[in-house]
């Protein structure tokens, strides 16, 4: 059975909402996943999975969180080709870059040779009830691309 691993960061606890909703999926396919607060983990942390998926909220104006910051940085030292990723993230379309954390996230993971196997979540603020069940489904087919390729 692949490894599994959800990375997050969360201010107010939106994202860190979604985390949990997500792990729920992924346990729901019947997979194992341990879950890390971004700054409690160096980022390669991610050498020893198979399979990962991480989640930040956006801070500033359309930047990652500082909690973020060095994991971003020292994944450049990374090569995670045959990684699988994805990523996801509250924000507020209040501000010009909805989200924008999440695309720089995704980016990097591209730039480091991970294959991102579904496209990235974004939710506005809380998760409502059916952001709810998306953030469930997200975990769970991630779990279900990897196993079956895995
Ligand atoms: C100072 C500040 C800057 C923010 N900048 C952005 C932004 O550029 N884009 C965005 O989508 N959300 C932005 N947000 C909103 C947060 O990302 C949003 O409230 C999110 O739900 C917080 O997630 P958390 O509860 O996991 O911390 C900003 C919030 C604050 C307080």
């Amino acid at each position: 059975m692949p490894k599994f691993l959800v990375v997050f960061a969360s201010l107010t606890g939106n994202t860190e909402e979604m985390a949990d909703l997500i792990v729920e999926g992924i346990q729901s396919a019947g997979a194992e996943v341990d879950v890390k607060q971004s700054m409690d983990v160096d980022a390669d942390v991610l050498l020893a999975y198979d399979a990962f998926i991480l989640g930040a909220y956006t801070w500033g104006d359309g930047e990652l969180p500082d909690e973020f910051l060095d994991f971003y940085e020292d994944m450049d030292e990374l090569d995670l080709a045959g990684k699988k990723a994805a990523v996801f993230g509250s924000g507020d379309t209040a501000y010009d870059q909805f989200a924008a954390a999440v695309d720089l996230l995704a980016d990097k993971l591209k730039e480091r040779g991970a294959e991102l196997v579904q496209e990235s979540l974004k939710i506005e603020l809380n998760p409502s009830t059916e952001d709810k069940d998306v953030c469930r489904n997200f975990g769970k087919h991630f779990a279900g691309a990897v196993i079956s390729v895995v």
